[in-house]
């Protein structure tokens, strides 16, 4: 019998059966077969499989979020609670098996959002796909690190070694340092302020040299806040980093996609003609700390050279409106009007 077959088997059987104390054990049994059988059809299988196919999904929208976790987790359950999108979630592990695209629509932003299979201790050595999975976290603006809030810090602890055997820094800051091979060999390095003993370790030394090393931000979630008490979501909740949600509930999720609009670094700027209003239905997508030339070229790629002078209503303007040269750095929900040569 297929390993599908199996596992077509296990699953009528659990609808099947009714969901009882008396039940329970053999329920628990069957679901753990489930998650076994699952799990090997994630497992690269002869040779082609063995350097694994890659989930290979388009980049689309302003930005890109991956959601990296233990199996069962739920991962799914948010995708399918912030998205239109579909993914299959369910009470085993190893349910998702491939990477599920859906959009989130925040601030006038389209946010790509990655549903991901769950990755387990080894993933970075290609224990289940995880090698595939942590690639995709690679290309993402922001991971979402799905934790489960009545486990204990150690799945935290494990995901971040596995991420960080592969040279994915989460939370840290690129150091501040360069460095240029040398003619006759060696290597010489500069930093662009005075380093002090504090400011490098030998580890970010060596990220350095190494390159191919990633920061990215990262933001903790712990799902299932439903499940434990007041003062142990308290507590998680203070945590550097972190939110606290529960998927099912719908609890927290707007604080969840708050966050994740500031750890993705964006900002929204709108546009007006002369004598008419700006269209607040249209808004640019940019980073934080853009430019007005960033958003001329956001408009369109001549602009800049036509460019005279822009006026600024919002937040980054000193009175309504400045006049503004092509540095200006915009703010969140500026209104820019530009004027041409
Ligand atoms: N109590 C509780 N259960 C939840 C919550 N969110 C998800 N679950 C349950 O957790 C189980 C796993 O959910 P999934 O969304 O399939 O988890 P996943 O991380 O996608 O799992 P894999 O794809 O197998 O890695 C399901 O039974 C969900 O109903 C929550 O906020 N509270
Ligand atoms: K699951
Ligand atoms: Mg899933």
């Amino acid at each position: 019998m297929g390993i599908l077959e199996k596992i077509g088997e296990i699953e009528r059987e659990i609808g099947r059966t009714q969901k009882n104390k008396a039940t329970e054990y053999h329920l628990g049994l069957l679901k753990a077969k489930l998650a076994k059988y699952r799990q090997q059809l994630l497992e690269p299988t002869g040779k082609a499989g063995a350097k694994g196919e890659g989930f290979d999904v388009m980049k689309s929208g302003d930005a890109r979020v991956a959601l990296i976790g233990f199996p069962s987790v739920g991962k799914s359950t948010l995708l399918n609670t912030l998205t239109t999108t579909h993914s299959e979630s369910a009470g085993y592990e190893f349910t998702t098996l491939t990477c599920i695209p859906g959009v989130i629509e925040y601030n006038g932003a389209n946010i790509q959002l990655l549903d991901l299979p769950g990755i387990i201790e080894g993933a970075a050595q290609g224990k289940g796909r995880g090698r595939q999975v942590i690639a995709v976290a690679r290309t993402a603006d922001v991971v979402i690190m799905m934790l489960d809030a009545t486990k204990g810090e150690k799945q935290k602890e494990l995901l971040t070694m596995e991420l960080e055997s592969v040279g994915i820094r989460l939370n840290r800051r690129k150091p501040n340092i360069y460095f240029k091979p040398k003619k006759g060999g060696g290597i010489s390095f500069n930093s662009t302020l005075t380093l002090t003993k504090y400011d490098c370790t030998s580890d970010e030394f060596v990220d350095v040299i190494l390159g191919s090393r990633v920061y990215m931000p990262c933001i903790y979630v712990y799902n299932k806040i439903d499940q434990i008490s007041i003062e142990e979501v308290d507590r998680l909740a203070r945590k550097q980093h972190s939110v606290v949600v529960s998927c099912n509930m719908n609890l927290n999720l707007d604080y969840l996609l708050s966050t994740t609009w500031e750890y993705l670094a964006l900002v929204r700027v709108y546009t007006k003609k002369r004598g008419e209003r700006p269209d607040f239905d249209d808004g640019l997508i940019l980073r934080t700390g853009c430019t007005l030339e960033h958003v001329c070229h956001k408009i369109h790629r001549t602009m800049v050279s036509t460019f005279k002078y822009g006026l600024v209503w919002g937040r980054s303007a000193k009175y309504s409106p400045q006049r503004v040269g092509i540095h200006h750095k915009m703010c969140h929900d500026d209104v820019v009007q530009i004027i041409n040569k």
